[in-house]
């Protein structure tokens, strides 16, 4: 398991720059190895800091008929929900690059709209495990849970990441890759995410934190690793990099 690093940046737009170029030269690099490159998103603000991978030189240099995207976490809605995360992908970044739509694996729209969380963790699951077996997902050998390459993530004031919620079991689920939660303390109520061992399996993970609303939990998870936070929880197999700005390492 990989140690956390944490690197702080003067401004959310270096944080931004920075994590285009870091998630940019992952993609050259697995592209190049295997052919492709499987990318997790979250939600949340998260969207608007990838800007910069949709402008020069990055829009124009990432091979982006071979990215594979996901949601680490989900909002049981309709897709034209304004909760949606799928929604907010879309308009912010999706919807400016070449993925194929085919490599884009949202939530299921009608189970979605229907708003049936637990048919929803059980089918975005089976779509992982289809994935498995067309070879666009690996099994870690060392975890024997799916392999992404990348997820980029972020965490709530409370500390959760994805919808891994403290005092909320969710985040002792073993058996399952996706589970869902139907009383989220961040609304909306209903959401689907990746269970903690999945997330932990990911090569690379990225915890983008801006702001001074998360401060304290990043201060409690950076100083006392204070498990009672989800967060604190993130692992990866390669790489597990914190990118903080000013104010969300305030009080470090
Ligand atoms: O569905 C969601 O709410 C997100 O996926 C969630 O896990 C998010 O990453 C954190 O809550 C941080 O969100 P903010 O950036 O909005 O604080």
């Amino acid at each position: 398991m990989a140690q956390r690093k944490m690197i702080v940046f003067p401004t959310k737009n270096e944080l931004s720059q920075a994590m285009a170029e870091y998630t940019a030269n992952l993609s050259t690099k697995f592209i190049k190895e295997k052919g492709l490159f499987t990318v997790v998103l979250s939600g949340g603000d998260l969207i608007d800091w990838l800007c910069k991978l949709v402008q020069p030189p990055y829009i124009d240099s990432i091979e982006w008929s071979k990215w594979h995207v996901f949601w680490v976490d989900e909002r049981v809605c309709a897709w034209e929900d304004p909760d949606s995360n799928y929604k907010l992908a879309m308009e912010g970044f999706l919807s400016k690059v070449p993925i194929p739509d085919k490599n884009i694996y949202a939530i299921d729209k009608h189970w979605a709209a229907d708003g049936n969380a637990e048919h929803c963790a059980a089918l975005y699951e089976e779509c992982l495990k289809n994935l498995v077996k067309e070879k666009i997902i690996p099994i870690s050998k060392k975890t024997g849970y799916p392999e992404f390459d990348l997820q980029l993530l972020g965490m709530g004031p409370d500390g959760h990441m994805a919808s891994l919620f403290p005092n909320h079991p969710q985040i002792n689920e073993k058996q399952k890759w996706v589970t869902h939660i139907t009383d989220s303390p961040k609304l909306p109520l209903k959401r689907i995410t990746f269970t903690l061992p999945v997330i932990n399996s990911s090569l690379y993970n990225l915890m983008a934190i801006c702001d001074k609303a998360p401060a304290k939990s990043v201060a409690e998870i950076m100083k006392h690793n204070n498990l009672s936070l989800p967060s604190a929880h993130l692992s990866a197999q390669v790489e597990n990099v914190w990118y903080l700005d000013q104010a969300a390492a305030s009080e470090l």
